[in-house]
């Protein structure tokens, strides 16, 4: 090869940096269990598209399923990217895409599937226009956790005006929306948070009823002062023994929407932490509680983007981020959102 011709393929020489697993989480997850490793892209075939990430997701999802994954693989996981190069008439260079594009700062992709094996994802799409409202929002409150707060609550739990509604992980990504949806529907609204702060600010920021500090131990009489009537809804972000105690306060058919189960995801999946049976409780107040993952409603998730981005334009849903500044950061930002640092959505910009 010429040297001008190999300066000139050097120049375009895209190297990718990437997080790999380099041992398998026990308990909550260290610094030491990720790292950063280098990664030549080849130059883009017909089809692909090169994109580098400007916004990248941490989610308590990720600590929970990152057992299946084999040491050395790159933490899965969901990105805002600009598209740098491209030969996919569909993503076109200059416009951002959403995609599962893992724990990386550049990514081919032909616009199909993500990068890696990993839990079922929408494949990837171009930024719908937010008007003025910040990109990132892409990653919360007009994305994945948007969407999981609107159907995971509306459609699960039905609720009615005057219901009274609970939310775990209250001042979370999912939460804080939910429970702001809950006011739009013309709930009392009581958020379950680890701090009294956390509390204070739902209901400051967000129009929250009231709160409960799961840390504190007195759970039952806060429970019992904040709903004296029961609880009509509860959206489950947490599960274990707060649950229990929670269920123990709901009223004749009420409806429980189990969306996440942080407080077991630092546990072996084999050996779940073992919390008070709940089934009297519910066999008595004939309660209906159901599961979800928010691809049950993958084929609506623009109706719910849409509706919180009206919501959001109108004033009547507010939107709180936790940034934390550089991709070197990026497994910093994991363990403080697991450890309850954030409020609202814990994102990485690069
Ligand atoms: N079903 C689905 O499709 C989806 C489910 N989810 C689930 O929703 C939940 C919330 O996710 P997301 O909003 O992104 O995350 P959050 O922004 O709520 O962050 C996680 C929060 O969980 C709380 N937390 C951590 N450990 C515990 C614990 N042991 N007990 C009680 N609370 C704890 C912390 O808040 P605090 O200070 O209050 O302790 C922390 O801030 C998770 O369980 C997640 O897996 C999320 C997206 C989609
Ligand atoms: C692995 C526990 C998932 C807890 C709920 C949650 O946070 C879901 C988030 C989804 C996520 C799916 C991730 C893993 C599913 C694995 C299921 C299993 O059987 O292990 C991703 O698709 C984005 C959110 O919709």
């Amino acid at each position: 090869m010429k040297n001008g011709n190999y300066l000139r393929k050097l120049s375009k020489m895209v190297v990718a940096r990437k997080y790999v697993l380099a041992k398998h989480f026990e308990g909550a997850p260290k610094e030491s269990d990720l790292k950063i490793v280098e990664e030549e892209l080849p130059p883009l075939k017909d089809g692909e598209f090169l994109a580098e990430a400007v916004y990248l997701s941490v989610d308590p999802y990720m600590r929970a399923y990152a057992y299946k994954l084999p040491l050395g693989e790159t933490m899965v996981g969901t990105q805002i990217a600009k598209i740098t190069e491209s030969k996919n008439k569909n993503f076109p260079a200059g416009k951002y895409v959403v995609g599962k594009f893992d724990w990386r700062t550049h990514t081919i992709s032909t616009g199909d599937t993500g990068t890696n094996q990993g839990p079922a994802s929408h494949p990837p799409y171009i930024v719908p226009d937010f008007g003025e409202l910040p990109l990132s929002y892409a990653l919360g409150v007009l994305g994945m956790p948007g969407t999981t707060a609107y159907f995971g609550f509306l459609e699960i739990c039905q609720p009615k005006p005057g219901e009274t509604v609970i939310i775990t992980a209250a001042a979370g990504a999912v939460g804080s929306i939910v429970g702001q949806i809950a006011k739009i529907k013309g709930c009392r609204v009581i958020g379950v948070t680890g701090s009294n702060e956390k509390g204070q600010y739902l209901m400051d920021n967000f129009g929250f009823d009231g709160y409960v500090n799961y840390k504190c131990d007195d759970i039952e009489q806060q429970l019992e002062k904040v709903a004296p009537e029961g609880i009509d809804c509860y959206f489950d972000n947490v599960a274990g023994e707060i649950s229990s105690k929670i269920i123990k306060y709901m009223k004749m058919f009420g409806r429980i929407s189990v969306c996440g189960s942080i407080s077991s995801y630092n546990t072996n999946v084999n050996t779940p932490p073992k919390v008070s049976c709940v089934q009297l409780h519910m066999l008595r107040k004939q309660l209906r509680m159901q599961g979800f993952q928010n691809y049950l409603f993958y084929n609506r998730s623009f109706e719910g983007i849409n509706q919180n981005l009206q919501w959001v334009k109108e004033g009547k849903l507010k939107y709180t981020e936790t940034v934390t500044q550089g991709f070197e950061n990026m497994t910093k930002a994991f363990i403080e959102m697991l450890e309850g640092k954030n409020i609202g959505k814990a994102i990485v910009k690069v």
